[in-house]
């Protein structure tokens, strides 16, 4: 993989508005002065990321930035209100029904908490094979060795597999919810905060597990976490959000050792140690401002000590500063 491959997946001027788009009964409301418009949220704003086959994209920012929001759009759970997302070239909005089908089955995403993905009533076995069952990816005589296969590749022993998701713990839970996604033969997966509601020691084993059943399956990752330890751990290149906008672009060694753009510094100041031990990331001052309402110019400026009168007024658009490192900040040009 060169940064000259091809992109697996790609979101291309990606916004997406919340709440922009009255039904017929809310405009009649509306119209006759009954209610008051419901607040648009910017949750995406002009964003454009794209990931290579067999990277793992880190994707970074604080709580309400749009990581989540960005990620289901590219996993095609989503579609944005502008901008386009595209499959091996293939944009998604002009997929035919079975491509759009093949495009679903090959993107797969694995939220934090695995026991709202899985369906209390049935047992492990059941929920492995749900979606391969009804996909025709493998004949009824094979389930067994197919369910046996995807648990086995997720560390779940199969003799346990005639349980429910309630007998496990945490860590054998989300086992299950990787193994439910690995079972429909996924290329990409986007993982939301996927080991952020674990122990610490179970976290590790779970990222390990990431990375095995990346050069297993030669999977694709985007790793969208507020920990800023595993995005450095996992990711080959890192994003970094702020207020809808990615702000920043970098192999991680660069992103964690040249910081460019105020926010990522801010974001990476850490606080200082005594004695060698875990590293602590110091949270940014001030705070993020309202989607509702987001700031003119560079959305950071409010937080910015370094602001200039040119970024109260015009966007920052990303440039690359090094090879492979973009940000997005006018300080750049001065
Ligand atoms: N369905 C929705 N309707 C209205 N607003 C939404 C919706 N989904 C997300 N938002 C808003 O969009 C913004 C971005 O949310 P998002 O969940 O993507 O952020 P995030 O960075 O993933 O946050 P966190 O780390 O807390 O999960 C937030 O202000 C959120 O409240």
């Amino acid at each position: 993989m060169t940064a000259t491959t091809a992109p697996l997946i790609e979101a291309r001027n990606v916004s997406q508005r919340f709440g922009a788009k009255p039904d017929l009964a809310a405009k009649v409301v509306l119209k006759l002065k009954l209610a008051k418009p419901t607040p648009v949220v910017h949750a995406l704003d002009n964003v454009s990321l794209s990931i290579r086959p067999g990277e793992v994209v880190g994707l970074v920012g604080e709580s309400g930035c749009g990581k989540s929001t960005l990620g289901r759009a590219i996993a095609g759970i989503t579609s944005p209100s502008q901008g386009h997302i595209l499959w091996k070239g293939m944009d998604r909005s002009a997929m035919s029904k079975g491509e759009q089908h093949q495009f679903g089955l090959a993107s797969q995403m694995i939220f934090q908490n695995p026991m709202a993905a899985l369906n209390p009533r049935m047992t492990v076995e059941q929920l492995i094979w749900e979606a391969p069952r009804t996909h025709g990816l493998a004949r009824s005589t094979e389930r067994d060795a197919y369910v046996d296969r995807y648990l086995m590749l997720a560390g779940f022993d199969p003799a346990m597999k005639k349980r429910y998701p309630h007998q496990f713990s945490g860590g054998q839970r989300q086992r299950v919810n990787i193994a439910r996604a690995l079972a429909v033969q996924p290329k990409f997966l986007v993982c939301d905060e996927s080991v952020a509601a674990l122990d610490v020691s179970i976290q590790a084993q779970v990222i390990n597990l990431f990375m095995e059943l990346r050069d297993k399956l030669d999977l694709t990752y985007l790793f969208v976490s507020h920990d800023l330890g595993v995005v450095e751990h996992i990711s080959d290149r890192v994003a970094i959000m702020y207020l809808g906008r990615i702000v920043e672009e970098a192999p991680v060694e660069e992103v964690f050792r040249r910081p460019n753009h105020p926010y990522t510094k801010a974001l990476l100041a850490e606080v200082p140690r005594i004695e060698p031990g875990k590293r602590q990331f110091k949270p940014v001052d001030g705070e993020l401002p309202s989607p509702i309402n987001p700031p003119k110019g560079c959305h950071f400026h409010p937080r910015c000590p370094f602001a200039m009168d040119r970024c109260h007024m015009e966007v920052p658009v990303k440039k690359e500063i090094a090879p492979g490192h973009l940000s997005a900040c006018h300080l750049n040009d001065e």
